[in-house]
């Protein structure tokens, strides 16, 4: 399990697998399998991606970690791969100040590279003139290179066609998504004052009794539509009791699609009531507390998440085709992580972080039994450590005495 446990964060997880591809042949005359080549590769990548996409405005900035020149490289060349030129250029840019400050590996040929890369990346951004600069610097460096002559000849033909140059040295809002920027932790619609409207209380599930003595702590994430939080539900027992239970179940899921983005990486493994104990008792309390019946409930899907796992924006509804009638899905968190692993909802602007025994709850539905679009969410990428969740798949078919329906076309 890769990132599971302390001082476990992307560069180390990325440091481990870098070796692990290099050394692979050696290890495969050994083993003579060449299982999981491909998977290694591809958490290669995305490890990658994801700390390219998720750092860079992060907290942990680049200031505070100290990345070598050649790690930043790379991370620059992700970007560019992704044609993120801007993100692309800052990535080189720090990787040439880190080179100039610590002479590290300071061979021309690395640098000339590393120029190469600049000039391409301001180019295609459309910083003309950067382009120029760079690409001059590499003559410098060695005035016999004919293909940097070549470049710069063919970027300072086309400084007369660019007469405005935007800023490379600003990111704006606009160069990312919603999702990537609920990930990092921007509070996009979470304002001060919208802070306020939404409301924390004790709720006994509507008068339960198995709740009147010990009512649960109900958090408002949003209120329309609602997405809520149950703080402190379950135990650290119960807790590790499910995850052993799933332990030996786990396989790796890895869902390859068209683009990296759209990977999803978990690993789970299904909890029926009879399994147990604590399975069913697990289900009576989320019965318990939000009110619903279990009777269509299907079993409890465990995911984890390793460094790097995530689930792209999605609606539940489509995911799980087969299934029409799914109304709510209510993630019950099994672990601290400590950075990444938010569930967020771009369409709303929300997100919920990850906190050890608490369940958080949202509908897929509408009351008129319609697929809810605002009900759009993703897991984010874990960044360091490792996420579990338990998800409870509560039917539409059950619950007609206990969600009213509506007949109205919007709710
Ligand atoms: O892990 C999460 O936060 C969300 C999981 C999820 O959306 C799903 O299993 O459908
Ligand atoms: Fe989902």
């Amino acid at each position: 399990q890769i990132g599971d446990g302390e001082g476990s964060e992307p560069l180390t997880a990325y440091q481990l697998m870098q070796r692990l591809r290099v050394e692979w042949a050696t290890i495969m005359k050994f083993t003579k399998k060449s299982l999981f080549q491909s998977e290694i590769f591809y958490l290669l990548n995305l490890v990658l991606y994801i700390t390219f996409f998720l750092l860079y405005y992060s907290p942990l900035s680049l200031y505070k970690i100290s990345y070598c020149s050649s790690t930043l490289f790379k991370l620059g060349k992700v970007a560019y791969s992704h044609e993120s030129y801007q993100h692309a250029f800052l990535w080189f840019f720090k990787s040439l100040q880190k080179l100039q400050a610590t002479k590290e590996e300071n061979s021309d040929t690395y640098k000339k590279l590393l120029l190469e890369y600049l000039s391409s990346s301001a180019y295609e951004f459309g910083h003309v003139p950067l382009a120029v600069y760079c690409a001059k610097q590499r003559v410098n460096i060695d005035p016999g290179d004919l293909q940097a002559r070549l470049d710069l000849t063919v970027y300072k033909g086309k400084l007369s066609q660019h007469t405005k140059t935007p800023d490379i040295f600003t990111l704006s809002e606009t160069s990312t998504s919603t999702y990537e920027a609920l990930c990092r932790g921007e509070e996009l619609n979470m304002k001060s004052r919208r802070r306020r409207q939404l409301s924390c209380r004790y709720s006994t599930g509507g008068g339960n009794p198995r709740l009147m003595y010990a009512p649960v702590k109900e958090e408002e994430v949003w209120d329309d539509p609602p997405i809520m939080t149950y703080h402190d539900v379950f135990s650290e027992a119960e807790i590790e009791q499910l995850k052993n239970l799933s332990r030996p179940g786990v396989s790796t899921a890895l869902q390859h699609q068209t683009d990296i983005t759209n990977y999803r990486v978990i690993q789970d493994v299904w909890l029926k009531d009879e399994d147990a104990p604590v399975v069913s008792s697990v289900s009576q309390r989320l019965s318990d507390i939000t009110g619903l019946g279990m009777e269509s409930a299907e079993s409890l899907q465990v995911l984890n998440y390793g460094v790097g796992g995530h689930f792209s924006p999605h609606y539940d509804t489509v995911v799980r085709k087969n299934l029409k009638s799914i109304m709510f899905p209510s993630p019950l968190q099994l672990s601290d992580v400590s950075y990444g692993g938010s569930t967020v909802f771009p369409e709303i602007g929300a997100s919920v972080k990850p906190q050890k025994g608490s369940v958080v709850m949202w509908y897929n539905l509408l009351r008129n039994g319609q697929g809810d679009w605002r009900s759009l969410h993703g897991g984010c990428p874990v960044y360091q450590g490792s996420k579990w969740v338990a998800v409870k798949w509560v039917h539409e078919r059950g619950q007609e005495f206990r969600r009213q329906c509506s007949l109205s076309e919007t709710e």
